[in-house]
C-alpha cells in the first residue's frame, strides 16, 4: 500500500462581522472584527512530481478567498450570512475542493482570542 500524505498551507485576514443571535442587547449583534488564521490540509498519494500538490498552487487558492474576505464585512457575503467559524469552513472548502479534490480539512481560528473550529472531509 502507498504511504498517504496530508499537506497544510496557512493564511490570515482580518474582517469584520456581526452574528444575530441572543438578546438584543448581545454584544455578539454589535459590529466588530476578528483576526482569522484559515488552514487548509489536502490529503493523498505522492504524484511523480514528488508531491501531493504543489504548496504554491495550495497557498495561492488560499490567499485568493482570504483576499476576498480580507478587511470586509463577512455578513456581505452570500454563505455568510451568520459568519460563525463553522460558515468560514464550509466558505472556503466550497471554494477550495474544486481545484484540490484531495481536500481533507479547513480550520478556521481566531488566535489572538484562541478559538478554532475544524472541518474534517
Ligand atoms: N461555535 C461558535 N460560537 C461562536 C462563534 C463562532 O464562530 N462559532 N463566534 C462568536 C463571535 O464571533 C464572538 O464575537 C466571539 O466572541 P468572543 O469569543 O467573546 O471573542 P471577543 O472578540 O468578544 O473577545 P473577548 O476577549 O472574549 O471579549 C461567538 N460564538
Ligand atoms: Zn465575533
Amino acid at each position: 500500500m502507498k504511504p498517504v500524505f496530508e499537506i497544510t498551507k496557512a493564511a490570515y485576514f482580518d474582517a469584520a462581522h456581526y452574528i444575530e443571535q441572543g438578546p438584543a442587547d448581545h454584544r455578539y449583534r454589535k459590529l466588530h472584527g476578528h483576526s482569522f488564521k484559515v488552514e487548509a490540509s489536502v490529503k493523498g498519494e505522492m504524484a511523480p512530481a514528488g508531491w501531493v500538490a504543489d504548496l504554491d498552487s495550495l497557498d495561492a487558492a488560499l490567499k485568493a478567498v482570504a483576499a476576498e474576505l480580507d478587511h470586509g464585512l463577512l455578513n456581505d457575503k452570500p454563505g455568510l450570512e451568520t459568519p460563525t467559524l463553522e460558515r468560514l469552513c464550509l466558505y472556503f472548502a466550497e471554494r477550495l475542493k474544486v481545484q484540490f479534490p484531495g481536500l481533507s480539512r479547513v480550520e478556521l481560528s481566531r488566535p489572538t482570542i484562541g478559538e478554532r473550529c475544524v472541518l474534517a472531509l
